[in-house]
């Protein structure tokens, strides 16, 4: 498995326990959010296929700056829109860092307002609506520079024990 890093670059760890310890550790002064796995395909800084999605914490969601490229295309000029659903995916995993649980993906809903162009600046932001036991409602939006809405998306993640990654990783193939 790969070594994680913290944010001055000092491995953390080498298991599942450093990767799971990763998502507690952030002060909530921290702005700045770490990605979640170094090969990530949201926020990855070493995945060439990813977005490399940067993240910062916004009162109490979460806020990025995105640009979709050549490498997202769906028709021409515009970003396939599972690429803006892995976006806005990821986006919402940078909200456990302030829920300091794990949590994963049960349903992800996009209403696709507008086509999200490629090379245009985004902002994406992303909060926790309500919370019912191990049920997290989230919401988030992608706005142009003009402030138009182009995409607003819900999401079921469901919270998890660490067992969850441990099985998958023990019934993974590779
Ligand atoms: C922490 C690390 C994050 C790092 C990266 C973030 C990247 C972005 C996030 C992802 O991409 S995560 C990867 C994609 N997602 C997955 O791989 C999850 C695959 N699904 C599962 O493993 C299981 O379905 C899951 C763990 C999510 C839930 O299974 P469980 O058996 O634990 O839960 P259950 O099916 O009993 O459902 C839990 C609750 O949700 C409710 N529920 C399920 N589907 C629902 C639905 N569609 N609408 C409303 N409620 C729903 C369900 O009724 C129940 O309610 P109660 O607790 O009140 O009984």
């Amino acid at each position: 498995m790969d070594t994680f890093r913290d944010k001055a670059g000092e491995p953390i760890g080498t298991d599942i326990d450093n990767w799971v310890a990763s998502f507690t550790r952030m002060e909530s002064g921290s702005s700045e959010l770490p990605p979640h796995h170094p090969n990530c395909l949201g926020c990855g800084p070493e995945n060439p296929n990813g977005h490399f999605l940067s993240v910062r914490r916004d009162g109490d969601g979460v806020v990025a700056h995105h640009q979709f490229d050549q490498r997202h295309v769906g028709a021409p000029g515009i970003a396939h829109g599972g690429a803006v659903a892995t976006v806005i995916d990821d986006l919402f995993g940078f909200l456990l860092y302030s829920v300091g649980e794990l949590a994963v993906t049960r349903r992800l809903e996009l209403d696709y307002l507008a086509p999200a162009l490629l090379d245009t600046p985004y902002i994406l932001r992303a909060a926790v609506r309500s919370r019912d036991g191990r049920k997290l409602d989230l919401k988030s939006t992608m706005e142009d520079a003009e402030g138009r809405t182009v995409i607003t998306a819900t999401a079921l993640f469901i919270v998890v024990e660490v067992e969850h990654f441990l099985q998958s990783q023990r019934n993974s193939r590779t």
